[in-house]
């Protein structure tokens, strides 16, 4: 059992560790460093004086599965139920999101309706590509891209159009670059298992379903899809600081890693910038892979290397608040194709889903822009350089020509947010074997938490770090 435990890294992982350290029955001490001057990394909201508030990150957090059900527990644990904004199954923003194709903004298909009939930009109708996806044989390599897995299974259209645009509602990335196996590893299993995608999902996997508390019962029978928190999600790492302060936690900002030393006794020495050094027993990083690599001693060389294989790409997130408009339609957003515009990935409507963060006034109407990923630096040249008024006039420009919204802003926010959604690339299941082989070989004192490696959602970053937690401690 580990005496001190040094936390790396104060995005929502880093908390999460903290959080299920400082509940263990005999807690370590606890130490977390942080580089910047705020706790929750990517979970970043602006809130005005007249209740208005602004995501820069994430917006909305899926209750499903088990992760889903662990992080309710763990809101409804740090006391934040009667914060909790639910979006329920039949609520608009659920059951409506667009594509912006061929210069039109078109409803994805749902329903039977919605597969039988031949819905634009597809031009045939999506049953088609069900059928194709029953007969197709089995995927035989270890890894695929999940262009070239959707178009074997689903066809040319599905992969150009609807796959490459989830990838960039999620990942901000390219669909031909991506690895199915590590981004979507339900849809990979589920070929491998049933030898059909949609067969396999259909059939479930017959996975644990995580904590069962009241608040996950009430997000199963509500038919919750997802949720959000009252003055953002920033409110989490908030409640989680608030949880573990009292409990004897450190919790330093401005404190950002430069050097990890193993020394001769197995412990680590921990460097940072301002000119300060810890000495821990084991060490959580939540940092990205490319900040860890760069870190860590020479003697862990293997390890940075296979790091630095994991890249990550820059989103610009431009919000916007219009008042005295209406959206020409209702629903969770629009996704826009790489075939259709490289740069604009997508609008969320956020006022549809959470209109209590709208702000008291007039109505309004909030939207955010997001753009570049995959494409920002061919798009808008090196992220530190980015202009953020040329930003905000490409988000303008396309908030005009795709939803017809005229009027000028009457709040905007840019954030270019560099490096901040890892990319799974091809190969990226044999990374994480080497990883992990090299670590516990080498008996390394280091559990590596995180967006990097196991899944980027606020869920699977909190699975991570329970999950790490659970080994280090015996749970
Ligand atoms: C625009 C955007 C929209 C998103 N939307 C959603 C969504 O709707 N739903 C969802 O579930 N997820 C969403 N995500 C994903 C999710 O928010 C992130 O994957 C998650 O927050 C990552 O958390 P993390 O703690 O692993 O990493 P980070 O948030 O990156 O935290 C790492 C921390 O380490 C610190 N750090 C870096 N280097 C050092 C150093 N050398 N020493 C000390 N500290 C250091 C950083 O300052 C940072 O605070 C979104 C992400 C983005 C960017
Ligand atoms: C337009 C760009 C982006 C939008 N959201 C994100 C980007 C890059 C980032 C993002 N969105 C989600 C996640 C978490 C993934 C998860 O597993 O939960 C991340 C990192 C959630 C999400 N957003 C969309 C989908 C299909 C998902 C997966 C979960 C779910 O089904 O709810 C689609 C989507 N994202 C954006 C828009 C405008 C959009 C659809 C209209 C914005």
């Amino acid at each position: 059992m580990p005496r001190t435990v040094a936390v790396v890294g104060g995005g929502i992982s880093g908390l999460a560790a903290c959080y299920h350290l400082a509940r263990a029955p005999h807690p370590p001490k606890v130490v977390l460093l942080e580089a910047g001057g705020r706790l929750g990394g990517w979970l970043q909201s602006t809130r005005t004086e007249d209740g208005t508030v602004f995501e820069h990150g994430p917006r909305g957090v899926r209750p499903g599965g088990a992760a889903g059900a662990d992080t309710l527990h763990m809101v409804s644990e740090l006391g934040l139920e009667p914060l909790v904004l639910p979006v329920a199954a039949d609520h608009p923003a659920s059951r409506h999101r667009f594509l912006y194709a061929n210069g039109a903004l078109h409803r994805m298909p749902s329903g039977l309706g919605g597969l039988l009939r031949a819905v634009p930009p597809f031009s045939r109708a999506l049953i088609w590509s069900a059928v194709r996806d029953l007969m197709a044989p089995m995927g035989t390599e270890p890894d695929e891209s999940i262009h070239s897995f959707a178009r074997r299974r689903f066809g040319a259209e599905v992969a150009d159009v609807a796959v490459d645009s989830l990838c960039r509602g999620v990942f901000a990335g390219d669909c031909r670059q991506l690895s199915v196996r590590s981004c979507f590893p339900a849809l990979f299993r589920a070929e491998r298992t049933r030898r059909s995608v949609l067969l396999g999902l259909a059939m479930g996997e017959g996975r644990p379903r995580g904590a069962t508390s009241a608040l996950v019962l009430r997000a199963r029978e509500e038919r919750w899809t997802q949720w959000a928190l009252r003055g953002g999600m920033q409110t989490l790492p908030e409640a989680i600081a608030a949880f573990l302060r009292p409990r004897g936690a450190e919790l330093l900002c401005h404190a950002e890693l430069q050097r990890l030393r193993l020394r001769h006794d197995g412990t680590w020495q921990v460097l940072t910038l301002p000119d300060s050094t810890i000495t821990a027993d084991h060490v959580i990083s939540a940092l990205p892979a490319a900040a860890l690599a760069r870190a860590l001693p020479p003697e862990a060389q293997p390890l940075a290397q296979q790091l630095t294989h994991i890249p990550a790409v820059t989103v610009a997130v431009v919000n916007l608040q219009y008042r005295g408009v209406t959206l020409p339609v209702t629903g969770f957003g629009h996704l826009v194709p790489s075939s259709e515009d490289e740069a604009l990935l997508g609008i969320v409507y956020d006022s549809v889903a959470f209109p209590q963060h709208d702000g008291s006034g007039s109505p309004s109407v909030r939207l955010t822009v997001m753009l570049g990923g995959s494409w920002f630096q061919r798009s808008f040249g090196e992220p530190t350089a980015a202009p953020p008024a040329v930003l905000l006039q490409r988000a303008q420009r396309a908030v005009r020509e795709q939803l017809g919204v005229m009027g000028t802003p009457v709040r905007s926010v840019v954030r270019v947010q560099q490096s901040c959604i890892p990319q799974y690339t091809l190969g990226h299941w044999q990374r994480m074997e080497r990883i992990g082989r090299w670590v516990e070989e080498q008996r390394l004192p280091l559990s590596l938490i995180g967006a990097s490696y196991s899944g980027v959602s606020v869920n699977d970053c909190i699975a991570s770090a329970k999950a790490a937690v659970g080994r280090l401690l015996g749970g």
